[in-house]
């Protein structure tokens, strides 16, 4: 099965919170047909099942925590190998979160061709957050919860971009 997906085209989106990267994917999608795949999303899908993995990811995303590599890995594999017949390639947007999720992922699926950097400032996302939060329904937009990504993402998340830069595979999109 994961043969299926040994040569795809794999683009990283990494951004903080808020920064826009579902937005700027959408972008992507509609110009070149690739095929978006969000880890957010994918976590909030087995939220929204019900099941009891669901349940304790719930805990840990609305404390605005990582959850455990393999899970998200596992899902993003899954979701790829669902779409290796008709995909020109995809777009993994949200990770890699810290460099050993993009390592374990090289590992099990492949090395990613670009990283598409969505670069905002802190005030810029935590306002823009706010402000979808009144609408959006996450449990994760509130002002508590936002702060302590917003730190991970400086923490764990940053790193990576420095990592791929050293490989020469990071662009930042003009907006
Ligand atoms: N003004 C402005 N707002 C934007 C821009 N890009 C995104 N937004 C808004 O900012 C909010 C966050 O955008 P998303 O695309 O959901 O950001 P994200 O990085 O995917 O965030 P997560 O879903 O939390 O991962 C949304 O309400 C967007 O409408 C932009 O270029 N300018
Ligand atoms: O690879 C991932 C992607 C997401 N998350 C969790 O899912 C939440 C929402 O992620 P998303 O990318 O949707 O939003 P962001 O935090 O970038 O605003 C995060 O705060 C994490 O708890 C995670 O643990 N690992
Ligand atoms: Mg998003």
């Amino acid at each position: 099965m994961a043969d299926k997906i040994k040569d795809a085209k794999i683009i990283f989106v990494v951004g903080g919170p808020g920064s826009g990267k579902g937005t700027q994917c959408e972008k992507v999608v509609a110009k070149y047909g690739y095929t978006h795949l969000s880890s957010g999303d994918l976590l909030r899908a087995e939220v929204a099942s019900g099941s009891e993995r669901g349940k304790t990811l719930q805990a840990i995303m609305q404390k605005g925590e990582l959850v455990p590599l393999d899970t998200v890995l596992d899902m993003i594999k899954d979701a790829m190998i669902a779409k290796a017949d008709v995909s020109k390639g995809f777009l993994i947007d949200g990770y890699p979160r810290e460099v050993k999720q993009g390592e374990e992922f090289e590992k099990k699926i492949g090395a990613p061709c670009l990283l598409l950097y969505i670069d905002a400032k802190g005030e810029t996302m935590v306002k823009r957050l706010m402000k979808r939060g009144e609408t959006s329904g996450r449990a994760d937009d509130n002002e508590e919860t936002i702060k302590k990504r917003l730190d991970l993402y400086y923490k764990a998340t940053e790193p990576v971009i420095t990592f791929y830069t050293s490989r020469g595979i990071v662009r930042k999109p003009l907006l």
